[in-house]
């Protein structure tokens, strides 16, 4: 069966036979002679080949660096004229100093910019060394296939740039390789170029910047006044990261947990959130709860931001019932219209901050205990999506403390004590993120692990107590920011509580107490029958020496 072709389908289609057959009829008359004349037609158009490419290399360089592009042209030109006026008759001397000048010009074109830009001459040079190094560090780190012949493959290094602080090399897989194989051989890579730390950032498919990190600390950034457009739960800045860029972190849609030994900083993560929200807390789009159980000493500084606070574990766990209830409120209002909250100012974004969760969950008494955990489970599982998320800071991250740990997708991990908390609170995370390792002499920087679990070493910024009383009567929270009232009947968590028949103090509200309660009825009890006398089995006399 023929297939319909229109007139221009027919026109291509006899345009791309002619070529190819004057092509072929060309390669036959050219490079593809068996005799000499075909050796010579391959020859010229390998050199044709070569030539292409180079200038095709050559005018990308020199669109990508004009600067030293222009530079040779006016050099260029001007020794052009040099030579020219040196054409004189008679003339010994201009000729072979001009030879000596062109000799030496690539050393005085060098010399010239590293007067002109020494930093940029210097970062030149130390990325020209880095670059001529890695074929060994790749190979020493696995980062290459040996072909049969005995040729050898290694990742590419596309390029190597400079950020403050960080070297970055952006590494691309051969065919046959994953970006997993060089995930797993940052640490030996940073090993091998004597770096501080690393990080792993994928740019494109197969493609990494390893940033190697020149420096260990991150210097500390004191906290400003905030403004609103900083406000941004997406992507709220916190502090400064390793490469000197400005640390985000999102707040919207996360739980997250902030570990950190005594005296770690926990206040400077506790302060860049909720300060760093300050000005959405009070145009009302982000309402701000806290659970201080050190007695309020540190929420109490800025309690003006936040809506509701509770400083005993008995008021921690009513502002749990309370975040319940916004909790169920939102999931009917919610509901068949929209899977993830958008905060507004009549339906903000609420933030539970604890500090020291552990007061909470693990040194209270049991009864409170067992109820922070079922609230406290409920609101880690339900309330991300409905606009209610929870930023609680711990020294403790023991199983004991923390049983949720898993409930917080971000973790921000502060100074540690051992490499065993390290990778309790980051999992996986911890190898590239050695908490432990962090100095005493640095408060306020840690490891954030964001969802995709990539750890980012940040500082966060300080809050001086001026700043946080400054910033709480600039931005005090707004009058309507009270906790909902109780629905009538019980709350979600409390039918959850009763559909598992475990009583909670609230369940009992409203309830007949036991003094209202008739008095038990006493079962008077049979006496019991006496027991009938045991049918045993004839002890076996034990055996005597002169029967043994
Ligand atoms: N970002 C920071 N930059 C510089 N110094 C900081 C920073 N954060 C905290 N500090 C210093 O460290 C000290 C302890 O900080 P902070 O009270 O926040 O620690 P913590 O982890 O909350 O300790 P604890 O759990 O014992 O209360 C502060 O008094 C301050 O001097």
């Amino acid at each position: 069966m023929s297939t319909p072709t229109t007139p221009n389908t027919g026109l291509r289609a006899r345009l791309d036979a002619r070529v190819t057959s004057a092509r072929t009829a060309v390669r036959a008359s050219t490079v593809g002679r068996s005799d000499w004349m075909g050796k010579t037609w391959r020859v010229a158009a390998w050199i044709a080949y070569r030539d292409w490419m180079f200038t095709r290399a050559l005018t990308v360089w020199a669109a990508r660096h004009w600067m030293p592009t222009v530079f040779g042209v006016v050099v260029s030109v001007g020794w052009w004229g040099i030579l020219t006026l040196a054409e004189t008759p008679g003339d010994r001397i201009t000729g072979p100093l001009l030879a000596l000048l062109v000799f030496l010009s690539p050393g005085i074109v060098l010399g010239l910019f590293a007067m002109i830009a020494p930093a940029r001459y210097r970062r030149r040079v130390h990325a020209h060394r880095m670059a001529a190094y890695w074929p060994e560090v790749a190979r020493s780190c696995s980062l290459y296939r040996a072909e049969p012949d005995g040729t050898v493959t290694v990742s590419k290094l596309r390029h190597v740039s400079h950020q403050p602080g960080a070297v970055v090399l952006r590494v691309e897989t051969f065919p046959g390789q994953t970006p997993d194989t060089l995930h797993r051989a940052a640490p030996a890579i940073a090993s091998a170029y004597r770096a501080h730390g690393f990080e792993v950032t994928p740019v494109k498919p197969g493609v990494l910047d390893l940033a190697l990190f020149t420096t260990y600390r991150i210097a500390p950034v004191m906290a400003r006044m905030p403004v609103l457009e900083g406000a941004n739960p997406d992507a709220l800045p916190v502090g400064l990261s390793r490469t000197g860029h400005v640390a985000e972190m999102v707040v919207r849609g996360r739980h997250t947990l902030v570990a950190g030994a005594t005296g770690a900083g926990k206040g400077s993560v506790l302060w860049s959130v909720i300060g760093g929200l300050a000005p959405a807390i009070h145009d009302g789009t982000v309402c701000a709860w806290g659970l201080d159980l050190k007695g309020g000493v540190e929420l109490e500084m800025g309690r003006a931001l936040f809506g509701r606070v509770a400083y005993t574990t008995e008021d921690s766990i009513e502002v749990l019932r309370a975040l319940m209830r916004v909790i169920d409120r939102r999931k009917e209002s919610m509901r068949g219209v929209s899977r993830l909250h958008v905060p507004t100012s009549a339906e903000p974004l609420h933030v539970l901050m604890i500090d020291e969760l552990a007061d909470l969950m693990a040194y209270s008494e049991f009864e409170t205990r067992r109820e922070a955990d079922r609230l406290m489970s409920k609101i880690l599982t339900q309330g991300r999506a409905l606009g209610v998320v929870v930023v609680s800071c711990v020294q403790n991250p023991r199983q004991e403390a923390v049983g949720q740990r898993n409930l917080y997708p971000q973790k921000i991990a502060l100074r540690l004590d051992s490499d065993v908390e390290s990778d309790m609170v980051l999992g996986p995370a911890a190898l590239q993120a050695p908490a432990h390792e962090i100095s005493r002499s640095d408060p306020g920087t840690g490891y954030l692990v964001r969802e995709d679990g990539a750890p980012v070493m940040v500082r966060f910024a300080y809050w001086p107590d001026e700043l946080i009383r400054e910033v709480a009567q600039r931005y005090a929270a707004p009058a309507s920011h009270a906790a909902p009232e109780p629905r009538d009947g019980a709350d979600a968590a409390n039918a959850w509580a009763a559909a598992a028949r475990r009583t909670t103090p609230n369940d009992n509200a409203g309830k007949p107490t036991n003094e209202d309660a008739p008095a038990p009825r006493t079962r008077t009890r049979k006496p019991r029958a006496p027991r009938k006398p045991r049918t045993t089995r004839p002890a076996v006399p034990a055996a005597t020496p002169e029967e043994v």
